[in-house]
Order: structure tokens, then sequence, then C-alpha cells
């Protein structure tokens, strides 16, 4: 995997709703209940028109976890004629594959029966480990506890959701709590087959919050995390820093396979005040190792065939499309 081309995705971002149980230090995602807290029809048909047309291949839904447990939370999704964040998500995945885009949501930690139907209209799913430690930042986070977490990745595992997953660097952790997060990770890959990224990505801090003060760990820190990440997953697992986040031309020396999704047509919604590379300028990133698009599902999960139905034919364009751009970049790289 050292070698390989350095890969990434071309995405819409669609964050439904800023409302969330839970409370992390870090986060300046997270709104209270109130008017535009959920992301309209409208908005999100635009941001799936755009995304269409700037040729992205994913729609990633990411937003903020249970949001049903907020008061007044309910009148809010109701406007928008769902009675949970999780229908709206659904309707808009099938949205989104009418598009031309596959589905891939990050909606925090779900039950294992609302993580198999979304399944059904998703290419690939999501949810950050953060850490094994328990840490002041994830006060108050029922659903940062690790036991938590670990069991909503492990029953992804059980159906078969090609998954992304990663860790929270800096929040309160300490190396050997870093290793411990990796070893779970291999941990649960080995028994269920499929985790096909893993996120290393740095915690920025935020104005505003509980830990806008809080220390940043530097390049060396990322650095040493993705070599014992390459020691300690098995060779299949992709690793994924953000290219907006961390410098990303010095990193992938260390052991970096993917750039993770990029959205030409919206904002990182997590990170507001760290824009996007420009798609040209992943290349220059990725240097002599080179630069391909990837879809949100991994070929090795194509190939096994871990995708819902509805989504096969267009697993099979979106392939031949990437393909033929990937193609056509690098012939335009060796004239
Ligand atoms: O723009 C972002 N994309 C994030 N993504 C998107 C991700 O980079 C891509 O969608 C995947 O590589 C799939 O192609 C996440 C996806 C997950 O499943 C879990 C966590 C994240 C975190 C982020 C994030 O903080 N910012
Ligand atoms: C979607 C993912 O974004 C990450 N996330 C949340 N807040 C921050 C921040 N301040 N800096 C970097 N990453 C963050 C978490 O890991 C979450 O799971
Ligand atoms: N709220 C979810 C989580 O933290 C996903 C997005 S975070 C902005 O897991
Ligand atoms: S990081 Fe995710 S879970 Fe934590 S408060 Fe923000 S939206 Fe909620």
């Amino acid at each position: 995997m050292q070698n390989r081309v350095i890969t990434y995705s071309r995405n819409a971002f669609l964050p439904l709703t800023s409302v969330c149980r839970n409370r992390c230090g870090y986060c300046t995602f997270r709104r209270p209940v109130g008017e535009g807290c959920v992301m309209s029809r409208e908005e999100a048909e635009n941001v799936l028109r755009m995304g269409a047309s700037a040729g992205c291949t994913e729609a990633l839904f990411t937003f903020g976890e249970m949001p049903e447990q907020e008061a007044g939370f309910i009148d809010h999704i109701e406007k928008q004629g769902f009675s949970t964040v999780l229908e709206y998500c659904c309707h808009l995945s099938e949205r989104a594959i009418e598009y031309g885009m596959l589905p891939h949501t990050n909606a925090g930690v779900l039950e294992y029966d609302d993580l198999e139907w979304l399944s059904e209209v998703n290419a690939s799913m999501g949810l950050m480990l953060e850490t094994t430690a328990e840490i002041p930042a994830h006060r108050n986070c029922p659903g940062k506890k690790p036991e938590v977490r670990i069991e909503s990745i492990e029953n992804a595992g059980k159906l078969r959701i090609p998954f992304t997953t990663g860790l929270l660097l800096g929040i309160g952790e300490t190396e050997s709590d870093r290793e411990d997060s990796l070893e779970v990770i291999a941990g649960i890959h080995k028994r269920y087959g499929h985790i096909q990224e893993v996120i290393i990505q740095n915690f920025c801090p935020k104005e505003g919050t509980a830990m806008e003060k809080w220390p940043v760990v530097g390049s060396s820190v990322i650095c040493e995390t993705i070599k014992t990440a390459r020691e300690i997953l098995p060779r299949d697992i992709a690793i994924q820093i953000p290219p907006n986040l961390a410098d990303a031309s010095r990193l992938i020396g260390c052991g970096v396979d993917d750039l993770g999704g990029v959205s030409p047509v919206t904002i990182d919604y997590v990170n507001p005040e760290h824009p996007w590379p420009a798609i040209d300028e992943l290349k220059v990133i990725a240097g002599e190792r080179g630069i391909q698009e990837r879809l949100c599902i991994y070929q090795k999960y194509i190939r096994k065939g871990w995708y819902p139905p509805v989504l096969g034919n267009l697993i099979d364009k979106l392939g031949k499309d990437i393909q033929q751009r990937n193609e056509i970049n690098s012939l335009n790289n060796s004239q």
C-alpha cells in the first residue's frame, strides 16, 4: 500500500442538522434547536444539483447525533415533512442516487435497526472512534463513550457496510491511548473485514469553545501516529488525512494513502475556517505518487458485492467515469 497512488473522493457535503445530543468540547458544528437548525429541502436539492454538475461521485451526509433527543427538534424536522432526521437522510440519499451520486452517511452513533435500513441506500458509512480514552472533552457525550462507538462500528461490520472510522488527535488522549485506539480498530477489522479507511484527523481549536486555547498536536505527532497506524492496521485499510487541516505534502511520506472527501461545491462544515485545496493542488500534494479519484466505496467492496441492489448500476457507471478521468489525467501528466 505504501507506494500506491494517492486517492481522493469528489463529494458534495450536506450537513442535514446542526442539532446534536452530545456536547464535545472541541465542536462548533453543533447548534441549539432554533430557526434554520435543519437544512431545507430546497438547500439540499441545490447542493445535490451543484454537486452533480461539478462531477461529484459522493453525497456526504454528516450531522448531529440523535437530534430527536433535544427538546423542540421534532417541530423543525416536521417542517421538512419528516418525523426523524434519518427519514430525511434516507429521502435525500434516494435523491442523491437520482442525481447520480453515491450516498455516504456519518450520523454519529446509530441504533442497529437504523443502521440496517439506512445502509439500504448508502454505498458506505462512517463513524469516528475518536479515541478509546475517557477524556474531559467528551463529558456529557453519551455517544462518545468508547464502548458505544465500538459497538456501533461492530454493528456496521455485522451488516457488511464498507466503513470509515478514525482517530481525532490532540483532544486529551496520550500516545498509548492512540495505540490502543488503533489496536481496537484493527481487532474489529480482523473480525468483520469492513473497515476501508482510517482517518487520522488533528483537532483544530475553535474560537468560543471550551478548548479554544488547547494545544494542538504538531506534524511530528501526526506523522508518528500515521506510522504507528501503518504498523498496527491490516494492509488493506487505507490511511486518510484531511488535506485542509494538516500539512498533507509533508505527511504523505509518513504512510498516507488517501486525502478523503474534497468538496468542490461546499465548505467543510465541521472545519469551516479551513478551505480545501483546489483539486489541481491535490496533484502537487501527492507528488510522485500521483493522484487518482476513487468512489466512497472502495474497489475491494465493490468486488465483494457489499452494496445494496439499488446502487448496482450507479456504482458501475461511476466506476467507469472515474476510470476514464483518471486515464485522461495520467496521459496529460506523461506528456
Ligand atoms: O469534510 C469532512 N469530511 C469528513 N468525512 C468525509 C470523508 O472524508 C469522505 O466522505 C470519505 O472518505 C468517503 O469517501 C468523514 C467521513 C466519515 O465517515 C467520518 C468522519 C468524517 C469526517 C470528515 C470531516 O471532518 N470533514
Ligand atoms: C466528523 C468528525 O469531525 C471531527 N471534528 C469535530 N470537531 C473538530 C475539530 N474542532 N477539529 C477537527 N476535527 C473535528 C470529529 O472527529 C468528528 O467525528
Ligand atoms: N456528530 C457526528 C459525530 O461526531 C458526526 C459529525 S460531527 C460534526 O460522530
Ligand atoms: S462533534 Fe459531532 S457529536 Fe460532537 S458535538 Fe459536534 S456534532 Fe455532536
